[in-house]
């Protein structure tokens, strides 16, 4: 169950003085969504660059699918979207993923099963210059199907794409991991990132600053409630919830920290105080939250 596809040992890449990368060891499981999460120049490209073979570590190592990267047994049973395919403008998709096919050795059938896995089927034979950027992009995700890969590397799948690209481009991926691919992606949005993936590792600066699911990184939730009037509604909360566990927060909602299955207790309560409950529900941290206390503990 817990085999692990991807795993990476002090990984290292230096530009001269400039450290890309600093000793990164993560790893990426078989059938996960791993979302390899950072700010801009963090490194994420680099070190998928370093996975996919493209370019050799200054040090530290990586092993994918059992072998090193960029040797043929990672290579045949890996495809990657990095830093957007290159396409030509005036070829339809299906015959660009035929170029790419004849070059990969796949068979027309696999690309006839490509298009039809990224949505592309109906509009195959129109040209890749009429494509709107989310069709652009998923007909990179479709060229890296091509080999039927175990494992999907995906950088930045969803850059420059609108709201309902973003929402294509989600549902694919999640399709892609329903089937049993593995997928490796990176992305700056954290909500992204909590959106699709199992687990996540946070990149800053060239080093990992933590690696685990996304629900261990967010935390415990709380619950938030707005009830009126406000001191009663918080003398109530702060009975119910312990003095600690209450607090008012901008806006004149209270924010308790109990775990959520403690909000029909606390409804009853306040009706029973005579207050009106507007509204409660669950107040989870963001991953924008978590990273922004992660980052600034580390720099502290
Ligand atoms: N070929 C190169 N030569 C010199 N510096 C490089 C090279 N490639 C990357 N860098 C530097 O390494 C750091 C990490 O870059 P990288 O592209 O891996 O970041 P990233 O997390 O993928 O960010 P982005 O989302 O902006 O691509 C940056 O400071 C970048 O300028």
């Amino acid at each position: 169950m817990d085999e692990t596809i991807v795993v990476t040992d002090h990984l290292t890449k230096k530009y001269g003085t400039h450290v890309a990368v600093d000793g990164v060891s993560l790893t990426v499981r078989r059938g996960e969504v791993y979302g390899f999460l950072g700010p801009n120049g963090a490194g994420k490209t680099t070190t998928l660059r370093m996975l996919l073979g493209l370019i050799r570590p200054t040090s530290g190592s990586a092993a994918v699918l059992g072998h090193a990267p960029g040797r043929p047994g990672a290579t045949a049973r890996t495809g990657a979207l990095i830093e957007g395919p290159g396409f030509y403008p005036y070829l339809s998709g299906r015959d660009n993923l035929r170029v790419m096919a004849r070059y990969n050795g796949a068979t027309e059938e696999a690309v006839d099963a490509a298009l039809e896995r990224v949505d592309l089927k109906t509009r195959g034979n129109d040209p890749f210059r009429s494509y709107s950027q989310g069709m652009k992009q998923r007909l990179g995700v479709g060229a890296a199907l091509l080999g039927d890969p175990e494992l999907l590397v995906l950088d930045e799948p969803t850059n420059g794409l609108d709201p309902a690209g973003v929402v294509e481009m989600r549902r694919l991926i999640l399709d892609l991991s329903a089937r049993g691919q593995t997928v490796l992606l990176s992305s700056h949005l954290l909500s992204e990132v909590q959106a699709i993936c199992d687990r996540v590792g946070v990149i800053s600066d060239g080093s990992l600053i933590t690696e685990s699911t996304v629900a261990e990184i967010r935390g415990t939730s709380s619950l938030f409630v707005r009830a009126e009037p406000v001191d009663v509604a918080l003398a109530v909360a702060m009975r119910v919830a312990g003095d600690d566990a209450a607090q008012l927060i901008d806006g004149g909602g209270l924010r308790l920290d109990v775990d959520a299955t403690a909000a029909p207790d606390i409804v009853r309560a306040l009706v029973e105080a005579d207050a009106d409950v507007h509204e409660i529900r669950t107040l989870e941290r963001s991953l924008e939250d978590v990273f922004f206390e992660i980052t600034t503990t580390k720099e502290l």
